[in-house]
């Protein structure tokens, strides 16, 4: 059963159709091509190029943005963000989370945070919020019976550094429901050692 099939499992209607995946848009070498921007935007926190590598580096990847321009498609359309057979849907903007089980228990995904989304000594605070708040997008998605929920509040408590390049463990589920609102609540591990752990609370909404 795919991610997507999992979390259809207790709608009452289908899944929006911005939401259902696919494994085939992009083509087979897209999960490539998005390690590699993933890459370059890894090896961009560890350079000090003299101005004359800074100016060439520029140019070089000036090349690549006017060839993904040319071949852009409308954003419902793209390959990015709908990708389920890959890390994260296949979304540079988002660290690359594997996600290991998804159902009405919420969902527990694998993390692995790297350069680029370094904060001082560990992870920055914002990615493991954007990490919260992808999750329980997918928990909340399982949850609500039409439509989708959109993010009210999400309160971070960041209890130990959160290390990169290392996968660890999180887990986000929907608590309790009250109406339109969906309590969720969250937790992410590095082994035993507790690193965050979030509340939020999320809206249904109908689907736009
Ligand atoms: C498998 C595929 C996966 C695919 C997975 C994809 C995952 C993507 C996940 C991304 C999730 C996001 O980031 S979403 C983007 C970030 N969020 C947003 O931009 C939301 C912007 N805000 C809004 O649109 C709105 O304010 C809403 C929808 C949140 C609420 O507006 P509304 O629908 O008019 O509801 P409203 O009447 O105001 O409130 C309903 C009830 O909630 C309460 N309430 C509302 N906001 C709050 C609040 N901040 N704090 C406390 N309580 C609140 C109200 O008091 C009320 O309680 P009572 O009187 O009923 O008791």
């Amino acid at each position: 059963m795919t991610s997507t099939q999992q979390a259809d499992a207790g709608r009452t209607s289908e899944l929006p159709k911005w939401a259902r995946g696919n494994s085939h848009r992009g083509g087979p070498g897209f999960g490539e091509l998005i390690e590699q921007v993933r890459s370059v935007m890894d090896a961009s926190r560890f350079i000090a190029p003299g101005d004359d590598v800074a100016r060439e580096l520029t140019a070089d990847l000036s090349r690549i943005v006017e060839r993904m321009q040319a071949i852009a498609v409308p954003v419902d359309d793209a390959a990015a963000d709908s990708r389920e057979d890959l890390p994260a849907r296949g979304n540079p903007s988002l660290p690359p989370f594997e996600i290991i089980d998804l159902g009405s228990e919420g969902v527990v995904a694998e993390i692995v945070f790297r350069a680029f989304h370094l904060g001082r000594l560990s992870a920055h605070g914002g990615n493991i919020s954007l990490l919260f708040d992808e999750l329980a997008g997918y928990a909340t998605m399982h949850r609500v019976t039409s439509g989708f929920a959109r993010t009210a509040f999400l309160k971070v408590d960041y209890r130990s550094l959160t290390p990169i390049d290392r996968p660890l463990r999180a887990r986000v589920w929907v608590e309790e429901i009250d109406g339109r609102k969906l309590h969720v609540l969250g937790t992410l591990h590095d082994g035993d050692r507790l690193c965050a752990d979030m509340t939020a609370l999320f809206i249904q909404v109908p689907d736009a």
